[in-house]
């Protein structure tokens, strides 16, 4: 039997979807993994017993927040390794301190010194040979008015009450990250170029050049 599906993507491969917030990362994953029959990892939004609390005090539940989501992205981490791939992930674990944490660090909304020891913390569990990295990165992008547009659509209320100047850092930031990111393969997609919500948008495009790209970066990796 192959280990390769129908777009020449291996069986065991880990994506990861990344983007700003609102961008459509949990509405990319549910349609990629509905297709290719893989499993889905997303971030924990419900039930986050942090996440309202520091949209009303950044300063006072940062550190928390972060904490939270590095302990939740490693646990999926885990139970990604234990299914031996097969996985699309709704947001990378890099984008926590390359793009969060560092931000509210520099604002200074977080302190340096639980900068300094969540920063510590992630290297050590994350940036090291012993944990794997995704197969493919997919970056979602587009315009800052119409991510702004669909998170006033998506209507969370937290996010709705959080001034526009912390969305336009946030997109501000997330562009200078992915052009210098390079812990592995990246592949960008314009959310311009298709549309999850109509019915009769199919997503085998994107397939075929997620199968491409890890393809092509496998082939690289053992030559
Ligand atoms: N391709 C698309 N076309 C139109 N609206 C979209 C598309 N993808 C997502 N959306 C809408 O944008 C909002 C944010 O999408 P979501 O997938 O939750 O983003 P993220 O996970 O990046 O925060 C949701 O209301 C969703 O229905
Ligand atoms: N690491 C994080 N720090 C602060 N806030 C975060 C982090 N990861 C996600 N979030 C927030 C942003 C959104 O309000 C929700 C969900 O993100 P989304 O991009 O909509 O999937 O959590």
């Amino acid at each position: 039997m192959s280990d390769l599906n129908q777009y020449g993507i291996p069986k065991n491969a880990v994506i990861t979807v990344a983007g700003t917030v609102g961008v459509g990362k949990s509405t990319m994953t549910k349609a990629l993994a509905n297709k290719i029959g893989f499993r889905t990892s997303y971030e924990k939004v419900e039930n986050n017993p942090y996440l309202d609390k520091f949209y009303y005090d950044f300063e006072r539940w940062s550190f928390h927040l972060q904490i939270y989501f590095l302990a939740e992205r490693f646990k999926e981490q885990k139970r990604i390794f234990e299914y031996g791939g097969g996985f699309i992930q709704d947001r990378s674990i890099y984008e926590d301190t390359g793009i969060f944490a560092k931000m509210h660090y520099d604002k200074g909304t977080m302190t340096p010194t639980d900068y300094n020891t969540y920063k510590h913390l992630f290297d050590s569990m994350v940036m090291t040979p012993y944990f794997p990295h995704p197969d493919l990165l997919i970056y979602l992008e587009g315009s800052f008015d119409d991510v702004l547009e669909r998170i006033k659509n998506r209507g969370r209320e937290m996010e709705q009450e959080t001034p526009i100047e912390y969305w336009r850092e946030m997109y501000d930031r997330y562009e200078e990250w992915i052009n210098n990111f390079n812990t592995c393969p990246v592949m960008r997609i314009n959310i311009n170029d298709y549309d999850l919500h109509n019915p009769n948008t199919s997503v085998d495009p994107i397939l075929e050049r997620i199968g491409n790209h890890i393809q092509t970066s496998r082939q690289y990796i053992k030559s």
